[in-house]
């Protein structure tokens, strides 16, 4: 509830869940009212601080919190103390997606349809409210108890109404435009969805690299191949190669996706807990 002011006081702190690079993040019991787990993500403010992150902080409190879809990570709210600020955040039960990635190498062709179907229609309604993510990767993505797909950590996003120049990110997930630290716009996720489905069905991203200056120049060069094993779908092939294209504006549009033939065919729509 948005008017209640949360405090340390009301959560039992369970296990730590992770370590970012600003704090950890705990599993909690809200004690007070509901017994309602959440995910308590707790920041040292003197890292914000020091790394001059207020406004970035800020914005991913103001753009979460207004969030709302099945496949983003809910953020219910935020208290402080003394070193420390908190949000509280959605549970997702199941955890990081990678893991489930790196322990099964890839996906099946239908989990993966199913997992970028869930990505699109969640960065649809995120670009309908002037939200670029930008830094969607398999680390930022969260399963809940019916293994659907949230998407957490707005850290990068922002709320655009013009073109970006912002860098960030680690390379292998970046469209051409914003390695180049050019202007960019919402078109930088629909790239991603292209390195994802790459990831979700070869078990790696696609420009992968020893040294990120050769992945930057893949990148720029759009090197894509498909190796022959494992052997996958032509239109899988033909989805990504609409994605992983230089010039933005002619990329597949996220509508254009839903629509796909390879998403058509393949999406189980109850794992996309599409209402
Ligand atoms: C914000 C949030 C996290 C979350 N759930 C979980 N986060 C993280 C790892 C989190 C993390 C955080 C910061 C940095 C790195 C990792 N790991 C998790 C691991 C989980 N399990 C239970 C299921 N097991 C199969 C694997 C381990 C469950 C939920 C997890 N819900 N909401």
């Amino acid at each position: 509830t948005p008017s209640k002011h949360w405090s340390l006081q009301d959560f039992e702190i369970g296990k730590p869940l992770g370590k970012g690079k600003f704090g950890r993040v705990y599993l909690a019991r809200e004690i007070k009212q509901s017994g309602f787990i959440v995910a308590l993500k707790a920041i040292f403010k003197e890292q914000i601080e020091k790394y001059r992150l207020h406004h970035q902080l800020r914005r991913e409190m103001e753009i979460q919190t207004s969030l709302r879809h099945p496949n983003v990570l809910r953020l219910y709210g935020w208290f402080h103390d003394e070193e420390r600020i908190y949000l509280i955040l959605e549970y997702a039960h199941r955890g990081e997606l990678y893991r489930e990635l790196r322990k099964t190498g890839r996906l099946p062709e239908k989990q993966a349809a199913t997992y970028i179907a869930s990505l699109t229609q969640a960065l649809a309604y995120c670009h309908e409210k002037h939200v670029i993510h930008r830094d969607i990767k398999p680390e930022n993505l969260l399963l809940d108890h019916e293994g659907h797909l949230k998407i957490a950590d707005f850290g990068w996003s922002v709320q655009s109404r013009s073109k970006r120049h912002t860098m960030c990110g680690t390379l292998d997930y970046l469209a051409p435009e914003m390695v180049e630290n050019k202007a960019h716009d919402y078109a930088v996720d629909n790239w991603t969805l292209g390195i994802l489905c790459y990831e979700f069905l070869y078990g790696v991203p696609p420009f992968e690299a020893e040294k990120q200056t050769d992945t930057f120049k893949r990148i720029m060069k759009v090197d894509l191949s498909f190796p022959s094993t494992p052997d996958v779908s032509a239109e899988a092939k033909n989805l990504i190669s609409q994605l992983l294209v230089k010039e933005s504006s002619i990329r597949l549009s996220l509508q254009k996706i839903m629509e796909h033939p390879w998403i058509t065919k393949n999406v189980d729509l109850a794992g996309t807990c599409s209402k």
